[in-house]
């Protein structure tokens, strides 16, 4: 091959290379369709928050949602909900390790929480209210405490702290193999 033909040779597979990605973007390791079973095509049809897409070699029909915005409030109901499982499962004798990973946690959400506005007033709460993790109870009862500050700032009801054991238990697993403390000695000799 000549030069010239390999520079053509080259710069044919380098359009069929982006042909090929711009059709069919390549999925991560947890896609769970295998290349054999991408669309050939797609066709979408919005119906609500859904959309169809079409698998002409099988002839099925598969339901795929599309991203859309999250609102804040949605972001924070799930973001407390992180915290108030973590805090329900927080060790009652923390390692000295698992109580500065709490107050970076938190330094870090107050740094990179997705919603400017909210990330701002939470390092004011957090520089008023410092982290208090020195067993599973003192630190609910912070988180608790810490939460009623943001509830506040936003006009709403005040949640009973002595309550919050009621409301927000351990994360539902088998044989309690998600305890921190069980599950990790590694971890507590850090
Ligand atoms: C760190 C952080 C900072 C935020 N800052 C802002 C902000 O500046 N501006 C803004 O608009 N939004 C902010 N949000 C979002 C806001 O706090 C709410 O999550 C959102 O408004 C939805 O409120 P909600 O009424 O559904 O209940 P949420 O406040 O999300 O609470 C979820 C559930 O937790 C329970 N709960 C309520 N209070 C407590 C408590 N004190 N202790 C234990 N459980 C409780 C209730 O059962 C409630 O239904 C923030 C969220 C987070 C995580």
């Amino acid at each position: 091959m000549n030069p010239i033909q390999l520079i053509f040779k080259t710069y044919q597979n380098l359009a069929q290379c982006i042909q090929t990605h711009v059709s069919h973007p390549p999925s991560s390791s947890t896609d769970s369709l295998s290349n054999h079973h991408r669309p050939l095509f797609s066709s979408t049809t919005s119906s609500g928050d859904q959309s169809l897409i079409e698998f002409p070699q099988e002839k099925n029909l598969i339901k795929v949602q599309f991203a859309k915005p999250v609102s804040k409030e949605e972001l924070g109901r799930s973001t407390w909900t992180f915290l108030h499982t973590l805090a329900a499962q927080f060790p009652d004798r923390p390692t000295r390790q698992q109580n500065k990973d709490v107050k970076e946690l938190m330094a870090i959400l107050s740094r990179l929480y997705p919603c400017k506005e909210c990330a701002d007033h939470f390092k004011e709460v957090l520089s008023a209210n410092p982290v208090q993790a020195g067993s599973q109870s003192e630190f609910s009862q912070w988180l608790c405490h810490v939460h009623n500050v943001v509830n506040r700032s936003l006009g709403k009801l005040v949640f009973p702290c002595q309550r919050v054991d009621a409301r927000w238990g351990k994360l539902e697993c088998r044989e309690r193999a998600c305890d921190l403390e069980g599950s990790s000695t590694e971890y507590r000799n850090r």
